[in-house]
């Protein structure tokens, strides 16, 4: 439908035209030309009339006079004239016009705008082929009522209001302009920017019109929604975002890369990208990134450059460039993620893996990644190596004596000392605990000789390690000194792999801890029988009690006489347990205690002695053995049992055994890492009535502080000491000082190991309260024990010698339950 004119009179000089209701305009022409052929039928019939008149004469063949015309027939006749002119004229007017109408309707029916003309009251009167393609089928409601009630500008609840609104100010005088949401029917929901305005529409600015404008912004909205949802990505992206032109000068950036790099946007903006600059001083890498920029645009890679504070920052970027329509590149864009943190957390769980966080010295993984390296090389160039296991002894007692942070220092200084004392190319790792290992590429047997030498000598010197408290915050004094046990292993003697050459490492390590404090030694083949007996010795072990293969032989303890006499008084007997395994044959306590002892059966094998003990001791007492006392070895894992007071107790009550006839023989291991723990077990112990003795006096680390507060009644001297007593005055001067110090103390001494009569003489001459040894008795199975104690018994009233002291204290009840 073209341009129309809706529904309004269009004045025309001189000839009122109603053109019907929405007639189109282009019918006005013909409806003229109809009225100028009626004006022009009228001229006709009146030169008809006037031809009319002059007939008569000329019919009668009168000489034709010439008549003058009568004046009406004249006028008639100019009239006529006037009027034909006048619709001629009109005619050519009617065309131009209709020329102008079509150029105008062209004009507007192609404007990409919808436009429209209404009413003061929103009705439209015109539109253009827009409106009608907006609008579709519905277009003609729009003259029937007020434009916001039509539904396509209802898409959006409240617009409908506004757009009346709207209207009502534009036929105030006011310009408006508004967008509004328009339900564009298949072509879906459009935005449309609308203005409204009054425009003069009649003669003279008489008549007033509103006119409507509307031009869809979809297109150009969507494109700003863009804009600005990028704008808002740049501006709250934690990727750092820089722009530079072709030349690399920086046009831009976001606030994320001023985080990043610590730049403000206006330091950077105008300048090369000096943040981001460090990383290129590689020239292989720039050549990288011009290479792959070329190729396929873009480059991905990691930067390391520093922050403007200095601090270093690695960054992986993204770098693409942006063509020109001519394919020239017009901008380099940047995104720059900082990874420095997540490569710093990187490192530091890759540190974890590999390193020791206490020493920061390679751990065990990295020692065997390095091992195994080492070998490789070694074996290509048929090469040696040697690798040292050591262990720290002693580091147990630190940490319980003086708390974990000591024993945290001292870990430390063993680290530095140790690598202080190598060279760059050997690796000193940490394996967990008080344990250290050392790779010494390249070297044989004598140079890891020489190192190892080297090293038992640099840790022997005395260890400054702060200012050291004990648990009862007293200074302690600011030096320890540090032995170790160190095994060496050497490639390829011992062994050809890793694994293989750490086992015999550590064979021999513990070979050297069992040897003595401060030992050193190579492995030898030996080494690996005796380990290989000591795993059969564990796991037969574990089934030694079940199959009834333990026994308990007793060795009798006796008082010394005062005549001096050998035999004494037999006041007492020790437990010593016994293992006969039915293929090992008999196993000695010597050998597999220590087993137990580290493989935790001694607490089981422990409770077995014990209960064994003291049945024996209430059968004996009950038999009429009394007075006597059955001691029994206590292992310092037994001891630091908190239940083991409990347990004791319930022994003895389930055996009917009074308490003083059992006598519970301890290390003075026991007491030295935690003196206070260990004064408060045996406080307990001895509040059950059981009596106290410390077995192997003078081999340990007593402190004689501790001694005279434990609960004890006997020292027992050990046999070391008793073995050479008639030969080395050392010994004799220890044994002696044990007897006085023990007598000060108001405790009995025991010596073990008496073989001799010599021995027996110095130790009654210096005032020993008692003997155990080969001298007397050696242990046996308990029906022999026995009989050879009635037989002493015998011996000993016969001979009507009385002991020296009395080393038992009263027992006030012999009466065992039976
Ligand atoms: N925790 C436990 N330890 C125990 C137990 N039974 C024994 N042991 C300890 O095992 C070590 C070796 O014991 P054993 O082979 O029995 O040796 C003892 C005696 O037989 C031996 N002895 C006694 N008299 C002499 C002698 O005149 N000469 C000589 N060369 N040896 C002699 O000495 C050992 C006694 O040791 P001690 O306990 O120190 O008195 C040994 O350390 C036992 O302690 C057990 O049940 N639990």
């Amino acid at each position: 439908m073209p341009w129309t004119e809706l529904g309004e009179s269009v004045a025309i000089p001189m000839l009122r035209v109603r053109p019907s209701l929405l007639m189109p305009v282009s019918a006005l022409p013909h409806l003229l030309s109809r009225r100028l052929l009626a004006a022009a039928g009228s001229v006709a019939a009146v030169f008809g009339s006037a031809c009319a008149w002059a007939a008569p004469a000329l019919r009668n063949g009168a000489q034709a006079v010439p008549q003058p015309l009568p004046l009406w027939a004249l006028v008639q006749a100019a009239v006529l004239l006037g009027l034909l002119a006048l619709a001629w004229r009109m005619c050519s007017l009617a065309r131009r016009h209709e020329q102008e109408d079509t150029l105008s309707r062209a004009m507007l029916d192609h404007s990409p705008q919808l436009i429209a003309l209404m009413t003061a009251d929103g009705r439209v009167r015109r539109m253009n082929q827009v409106a009608h393609q907006w609008m579709g089928d519905s277009a003609e409601a729009l003259t029937r009522a007020p434009i916001w009630l039509h539904p396509a500008w209802g898409a959006e609840p409240g617009q409908a209001e506004r757009l009346r609104q709207a209207v009502a100010q534009a036929a105030a005088g006011a310009t408006c302009r508004l967008e509004l949401r328009l339900d564009h029917g298949a072509a879906g929901t459009r935005l449309a920017d609308l203005s409204l305005r009054q425009v003069p529409t009649g003669p003279n600015g008489g008549a007033r019109h509103l006119l409507l404008e509307a031009r869809d912004v979809t297109v150009r909205r969507q494109a700003e929604d863009k804009l600005m949802l990028a704008g808002s990505v740049l501006e709250q992206t934690h990727e750092g975002i820089l722009i530079t032109d072709a030349h690399g000068v920086v046009l831009s950036v976001n606030p994320a890369f001023c985080k990043i790099t610590g730049y403000g946007a206006e330091e950077i903006q105008g300048q090369f990208p000096a943040a981001l600059k460090a990383g290129m001083d590689d020239p292989r890498l720039a050549a990288r990134m011009h290479r792959s920029l070329a190729r396929c645009g873009h480059w991905r890679g990691e930067l390391r450059t520093l922050r403007k504070d200095g601090t270093p920052l690695a960054a992986w970027v993204s770098l693409a460039h942006r063509l020109d329509p001519g394919g020239r590149t017009s901008h380099l864009i940047a995104i720059v993620n900082d990874i420095t943190q997540s490569q710093q957390t990187e490192q530091k769980l890759l540190r974890q893996v590999h390193f020791d966080t206490l020493t920061d010295l390679p751990n065990r993984h990295l020692l065997t990644d390095r091992l195994v390296q080492a070998l490789h090389t070694a074996r290509r160039n048929g090469d040696t190596l040697s690798l040292l296991f050591l262990d720290l002894n002693r580091l147990r007692d630190i940490n319980d004596h003086f708390g974990h942070s000591a024993g945290d220092a001292v870990l430390l200084e063993v680290a530095r000392r140790l690598r202080d004392s190598l060279r760059d190319v050997d690796t000193v790792a940490r394996l967990g605990g008080d344990q250290f290992a050392v790779l010494l590429p390249g070297t044989p047997a004598d140079g890891a000789q020489q190192v190892a030498t080297k090293l038992v000598e640099r840790l022997a010197q005395p260890c400054h390690v702060g200012d050291l408290r004990n648990a009862a915050g007293e200074s302690v004094g600011q030096e320890l000194s540090l032995t170790l046990s160190m095994g060496v292993a050497v490639y390829p003697n011992d062994a050809e792999g890793a694994e293989a050459l750490m086992r015999c490492a550590d064979t021999a390590m513990y070979r050297a801890k069992q040897e003595g404090r401060g030992q050193w030694c190579f492995y030898t083949t030996e080494m690996q029988q005796r380990s290989v007996r000591q795993m059969q010795l564990e796991a037969a072990l574990r089934r030694a009690e079940e199959r009834d293969e333990l026994r308990l032989h007793y060795q009798p303890q006796l008082a010394v006489t005062r005549s001096g006499e050998i035999a004494g008084q037999v006041i007492g007997v020790e437990a010593l347990i016994r293992w006969q395994h039915p293929e090992l044959g008999m196993v000695s306590p010597g050998e597999f205690i220590p087993l137990a002892e580290s493989s935790g059966q001694i607490l089981a094998i422990g409770t077995w002695v014990l209960r064994t003990a003291v049945r024996q001791m209430a059968d004996w007492v009950r038999e009429g053995l009394a007075p006597c006392v059955v001691a029994v070895n206590l292992s310092a894992l037994q001891f630091r049992d908190p239940g083991l007071p409990e347990l004791v107790q319930a022994v003895l009550e389930e055996a009917g055994l009074p308490p003083e006839y059992l006598e519970l023989e301890l290390t003075e291991s026991v007491a030295a890492g935690n003196p206070q723990a260990a004064c408060a077990m045996m406080d307990r112990l001895h509040a059950l009535g059981v009596r106290l003795s410390i077995d192997d006096f003078g081999t340990g680390f007593s402190s004689l502080n501790h001694l005279k507060r434990f609960p004890i009644h006997t020292l027992k001297i050990d046999q070391s000491f008793v073995r050479d007593i008639t030969t080395d005055a050392d010994d004799r001067a220890i044994v002696q000082a044990i007897i006085q110090m023990a007598h000060a103390l108001r405790l009995t001494t025991i010596a073990e190991g008496v073989e001799t009569d010599a021995q027996a003489d110095f130790l009654r001459a210096h005032g020993c309260d008692m003997v155990q040894g080969y001298r007397y008795c050696r242990p046996q199975p308990p029906a022999d024990a026995l009989a050879w104690i009635h037989g002493q018994r015998q011996r000993a009233g016969e001979s009507a010698d009385k002991p020296a002291t009395s080393p038992l204290p009263a027992i006030t009840d012999t009466t065992v339950a039976g």
